[in-house]
């Protein structure tokens, strides 16, 4: 079952970013000279302008190149996110990038992830900080190919997972105002660009059971209501629409499907997620 949310959503900017702007980027030319790397000499630090080459107004850009379309797949833990990137990746022409677990796991030797699952009180804003980098730094990788799949986004990361410690009462306020404030800052700045949004739904009783049956160390002790409240997000977010902006229109697949009903849906599908603009058709 497929169905598709239409979030009145206009289009966004996107520009390929110098490297410089990139988050990891930058704090790698933290290394080099001073004036390198504030940029000397300019009007402004460069970190700060909002884009060095094109913005996107149409199917080609100004400078002549073609539109790029970026697909963000979302869900609740263990839904098939990389399973589904996995299937996509073998297409010609696209890029996939996956979520970065390896490095929430592994930060100069510090295991974030692990550490917020056993004590989020204390961890939480630490890996919550962590993911927003990389999350920026995803997104403003400059894209190689013509279509871009990402697994999540820096909006759901905060949208579910910061919201959902902060409901929960394990971030106290100080670190989620802050958390926000960065993230706003980020959403005013910085162009995030994303044309559509694939929303793997599905009953959180099945992300429990593949949760177990994945066996990702950190995750063992995730109990069934965890699941439950950031399937709820999602739902709020996505479906209800109660709380966040939607950025871009929403493609909803029962991911409660076998996995080969899933390739049978994702090739039912393949024009309305790969070409966005198709996506009006699917409506
Ligand atoms: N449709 C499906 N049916 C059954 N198992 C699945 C299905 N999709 C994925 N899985 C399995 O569930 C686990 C989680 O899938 P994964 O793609 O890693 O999810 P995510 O990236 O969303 O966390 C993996 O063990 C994967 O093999
Ligand atoms: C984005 C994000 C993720 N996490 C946690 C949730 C999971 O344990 C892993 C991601 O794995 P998935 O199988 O791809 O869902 O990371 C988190 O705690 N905070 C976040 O913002």
């Amino acid at each position: 079952m497929l169905r598709v949310q239409s979030s009145g959503w206009q289009g966004c900017p996107v520009g390929p970013f110098c490297d410089e702007m990139r988050p990891l980027a930058a704090l790698r030319n933290l290394g080099r000279p001073l004036l390198v790397a504030l940029g000397y000499g300019r009007a402004e630090p460069r970190y700060f302008h909002l884009q060095c080459g094109q913005r996107r107004s149409g199917k080609i850009m100004q400078n002549g190149s073609r539109k790029k379309t970026v697909i963000c797949i979302e869900g609740n833990i263990a839904s098939g996110k990389t399973t589904c990137l996995e299937y996509f990746s073998k297409t010609p022409n696209i890029e996939v990038i996956t979520e970065p677990v390896t490095q929430w796991r592994n930060v100069q030797g510090h295991n974030l992830l692990g550490l917020m699952y056993q004590d989020s009180s204390r961890w939480g804003i630490t890996l919550q900080t962590y993911v927003q980098l990389t999350m920026l730094d995803m997104h403003t990788r400059p894209m190689m190919l013509p279509v871009r799949m990402m697994e999540r986004s820096i909006l759901s990361a905060k949208y579910i997972f910061v919201e959902n410690l902060y409901r929960s009462g394990k971030m106290p306020e100080p670190d989620y105002v802050v958390l926000t404030e960065w993230f706003d800052w980020i959403m005013k700045n910085m162009t995030i660009s994303v044309d559509l949004i694939v929303y793997l739904q599905l009953s959180p009783k099945t992300c429990y059971e593949r949760v177990k049956m994945r066996c990702r160390e950190e995750e063992k002790i995730i109990p069934l209501d965890y699941l439950e409240a950031i399937h709820n997000l999602h739902e709020e977010w996505l479906i209800k629409r109660t709380r966040f902006t939607v950025p871009a229109p929403v493609l909803v697949i029962n991911a409660d499907d076998d996995l080969q009903n899933m390739i049978r849906q994702y090739e039912e599908h393949r024009d309305c997620i790969l070409t966005p603009d198709n996506i009006q058709r699917c409506l």
